[in-house]
């Protein structure tokens, strides 16, 4: 790491003032620079004695622009580098978009939070100057090409509007939107999260927010999208501490049973499992569960509403509903994904989907 190490924590002797040094580690992008400063800012409320070091670092997803996403198996790939960081005692905490934060933990590494979470759904971004023409999905012609580089948004997408193409779409938000608004781009929109815009201050670029009752069909999001995660080492419970007061229970609770899902069918990020989870009067959480073959033209679907009050009851829930979505089809699907992922392990062509 080029930051260089500090002591976490500096035990005052008798007469000196306690100093605590937070060393937070974070991907480098713009969105991760924001969300880390927002950490920041909350945490600062909460212990106003406590110092913070910003350590960015680049994670396998940064450095690999090429080789398709689905084809890493989707384990680890935004945390891993950070993840052995924070095991070596380099950092203290690392801050994790939750969507990124593969389901099961290295030896180490545990979670000590989730905040409170921003929008969670997708949205269309259109390519300036044909704002005018296309507002939403419905609006778009025949043949007109959408950028995304997430299975779950171009399958979920291919199976409400057979007439549209999809062609990969890289890199970080302002990446995107700069290859999307290039006057020879053959894109007509982006579809990309919610949060990522809002955090950067982006909202105005937004012309649908795609959900379940999207006109047209439904849109489920990516499990845990638009949530922080906090990873800090196992045993550090002086960091524990600090962030269990930055925990949103209702959060916490919702993406654990997203999570649940995930983790029952064994799928990572880049496999088309999308979930919506809305809390309704009681404590009831509702939770929408769908997966979706690569050509959109397979699915299964379930939802179920139980009051949830535990993270046990949580997780008992996501197991539930992963049940229903593999007594409704799901596992065969599942299974192709996982056929076509083996079959091209070795090959790093840039994967343009049909
Ligand atoms: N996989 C990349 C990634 N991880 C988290 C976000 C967005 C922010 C979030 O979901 O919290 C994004 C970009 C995107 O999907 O548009």
């Amino acid at each position: 790491m080029s930051t260089p190490a500090t002591q976490p924590i500096i035990t005052p002797s008798a007469g000196e003032t306690q100093r605590t040094v937070v060393r937070i580690g974070t991907r480098k992008s713009a969105l991760a620079l924001a969300q880390v400063d927002w950490v920041i800012a909350s945490l600062q409320k909460l212990h106003p004695g406590v110092e913070f070091e910003v350590c960015p670092m680049l994670s396998t997803a940064d450095k690999d622009k090429i080789t398709a996403l689905y084809k890493f198996g989707g384990k680890g790939l935004w945390t891993n580098e950070l993840e052995a960081a924070l095991v070596a005692n380099e950092l203290d905490i690392i801050v994790h978009c939750a969507k990124d934060m593969p389901t099961a933990l290295p030896e180490g590494c545990t979670l000590a939070c989730f905040t409170e979470r921003e929008d969670p759904r997708d949205v269309v971004v259109v390519k300036k100057g044909l704002e005018d023409k296309y507002k939403t999905l419905a609006d778009l012609p025949e043949g007109a090409v959408v950028g995304t580089s997430s299975v779950r948004r171009m399958a979920q997408i291919k199976r409400r509007y057979p007439k549209l193409q999809f062609r990969d779409m890289r890199g970080n938000i302002d990446t995107r939107v700069k290859k999307l608004d290039a006057e020879d781009s053959e894109y007509s929109v982006l579809i990309l999260a919610a949060a990522g815009l809002h955090r950067t201050g982006k909202r105005g670029r937004i012309s649908q927010y795609l959900e379940r009752d999207t006109e047209g069909g439904s849109m489920l999001y990516a499990v845990g999208q638009g949530g922080l995660a906090i990873e800090t080492r196992a045993g550090d419970t002086k960091m524990y501490e600090l962030l269990r007061p930055f925990e949103d229970e209702k959060t916490m609770l919702a993406i654990e049973a997203e999570r649940s899902i995930m983790r029952t069918l064994e799928g990572g990020c880049s496999i088309p499992i999308g979930v919506e989870t809305k809390w309704q009067e009681g404590n009831k959480l509702r939770l929408t569960g769908c997966v979706v073959s690569i050509a959109g033209t397979e699915a299964a679907d379930a939802e179920s509403v139980e009051e949830i009050a535990t993270r046990e009851q949580a997780v008992a829930f996501g197991k539930k509903v992963a049940q229903m979505l593999v007594d409704n089809g799901a596992q065969p699907i599942l299974d192709a994904i996982n056929a076509d992922r083996e079959a091209s392990r070795d090959k790093a062509e840039p994967w343009v989907p049909a």
